[in-house]
Order: structure tokens, then C-alpha cells, then sequence
């Protein structure tokens, strides 16, 4: 009777540590908790958006928004009633215009925000482990060049989660042929800064040509064919890649460099 009861006890708090646990993590989106988060897509350029935002405050932060997804964005935010006051790039990107100017006409609360390194119009500068709060919560922000010089990762402590903008793809990495990349300081960066997060960690990218949303440290350690190669490797891997130079590349570099207005 004794060792059954003992038993149950046991087994009612495992159960009980595995939804604490599960009540923690976020998928594409999730608004249990103290915070929302969204996982937005935009087909055209294969580009993730997130949103993460404080309940009580209501301080909303996007990550990557693109231009054409001003409306969506704009819609989201006012529907769950939240201020954006940060609209974040990880990085000049070379695919498609950024939304945060045009975030900013719309949201008169809402600053840009972008790395020191990338030399871009913004409102806020950020350098290595600077953090951005808002509301009770932050994300801090890791230098992660490689991909550009100017890349960071936006890690969200709170949500045991980093957003690694196109230094980190779910088994791929950022391309590394252009824009001050460096195949060396990617690899470099991804290890020191991404995948030394602990192992369970959810890993959000900037794009997914694959149909994936997600991954976690641990996945890419074992499964990410370019980075689990020794460095020598990846740096060949990374010279024979020879893809063709996005469509839009030039339009989107000068216009991400002043928050993708004219
Ligand atoms: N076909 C797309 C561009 C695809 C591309 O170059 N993606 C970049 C991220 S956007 S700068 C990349 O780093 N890709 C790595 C890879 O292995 O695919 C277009 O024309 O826009
Ligand atoms: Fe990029």
C-alpha cells in the first residue's frame, strides 16, 4: 500500500514537471503565460516574422517584418490590442525590403532597431550583449557575423529561445558569398553564440526554404550537415554552394539600409 502510494506521488509529480515544462515552450504560437509569441510567414520570400509580446504591458517587439506584410503586422498587433515598440532586423538583408519603416509611420511608440556593425539607419544601435527590454521581460542581443558582418542573434532567455536571423537555418546556414560574409566567422559564431545554448533551447530562423519552422540546439548539433562538419569542411562546403544571387538584391540592400523607405 505504502510503496503504491509512494508510487503515485511520484508518477502525479512527473506529470505535473512535464506540463510545467510543456507550458513553457512555444511552437508557432502560443499566448499561455506572461507573453504572446507568433510565428509569421511570408510565402513570396520564404521569410519568418515573429512577435513576441508582454501580456500585462502589452509591449510587442517584431522580428524581421517585411515590407509587403505591413498590413498583416499592422492587423495582428492592433487586433491583440499591443504597442509595438520595436521593430528589430537581424541583419541588411539582401532578399526583401524590411517593414520597419513603415512599422514606424504606424506605430508612432515603435523605434527600429538593428545591429552597430551593419552601418543601417535605425533608431536604436545595438552592440554585443546589449539587451531590449520591454515589459517584463528582454532579448539579448549576440553578435553573430558570418552570414553579414552586421548579424546578431536575438536571444530570449525567458522563452528558452533565440532568433538567429540567417546565421543559423534549420540544417542549413546563411549563405556567405556576399556582404562581408566569411564562412570562417559564420562557423565560428553559430558554435560560440547559437549551439552553446543549452541543448533543449528552441532555435527560430529567418527563413525556411523547406517547409520547417523550428528547430533546437540539440537537432542542429547532431542533424545540421554544413555546421556538425569540422571547420576546414564547412569552409570548402560553404566555397562550392555557387547560388545564384537573390532576386532582389538590389533593391532590397540600399533600401534596408534606411529601415526600407524610399
Ligand atoms: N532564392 C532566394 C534567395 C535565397 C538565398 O540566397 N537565401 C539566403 C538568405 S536571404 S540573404 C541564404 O543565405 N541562403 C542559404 C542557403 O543555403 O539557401 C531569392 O531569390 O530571394
Ligand atoms: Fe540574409
Amino acid at each position: 500500500m505504502m510503496k503504491s502510494s509512494a508510487h503515485l506521488m511520484r508518477a502525479m509529480r512527473n506529470i505535473s514537471k512535464s506540463l510545467n515544462y510543456k507550458n513553457k515552450r512555444f511552437y508557432g504560437a502560443a499566448s499561455q503565460g506572461d507573453h504572446i509569441f507568433r510565428q509569421l510567414f511570408d510565402i513570396r520570400t520564404f521569410t519568418y516574422t515573429y512577435l513576441i509580446a508582454d501580456k500585462t504591458s502589452k509591449d510587442a517587439v517584431l522580428i524581421d517584418p517585411v515590407l509587403e506584410q505591413t498590413d498583416r503586422d499592422e492587423s495582428i498587433l492592433k487586433q491583440l490590442g499591443l504597442n509595438l515598440i520595436y521593430a528589430i532586423n537581424t541583419h541588411v538583408h539582401a532578399d526583401h525590403v524590411t517593414g520597419s519603416g513603415e512599422l514606424k509611420k504606424r506605430f508612432r511608440n515603435c523605434q527600429s532597431v538593428i545591429s552597430k556593425a551593419s552601418n543601417a539607419k535605425a533608431d536604436i544601435h545595438l552592440e554585443n550583449l546589449n539587451s531590449l527590454p520591454f515589459g517584463s521581460t528582454a532579448l539579448e542581443a549576440r553578435n553573430t557575423p558570418g552570414h553579414t558582418n552586421g548579424c546578431m542573434t536575438f536571444v530570449w532567455h525567458d522563452g528558452e529561445m533565440a532568433f538567429t536571423g540567417d546565421a543559423l537555418l534549420i540544417r542549413g546556414c546563411g549563405r556567405t558569398d556576399f556582404q562581408e560574409g566569411n564562412s570562417e566567422t559564420l562557423y565560428n559564431s553559430v558554435h560560440s553564440q547559437i549551439l552553446s545554448l543549452p541543448k533543449n533551447w528552441l532555435l527560430y530562423p529567418g527563413h525556411d526554404y523547406t517547409g520547417q519552422s523550428v528547430t533546437t540546439v540539440e537537432e542542429e548539433l547532431i542533424n545540421n550537415p554544413r555546421l556538425r562538419q569540422p571547420i576546414k569542411d564547412f569552409v570548402k562546403f560553404m566555397e562550392e554552394l555557387k547560388l545564384p544571387y537573390p532576386r532582389e538584391i538590389e533593391r532590397a540592400l540600399p533600401l534596408n539600409m534606411v529601415c526600407g523607405l524610399q
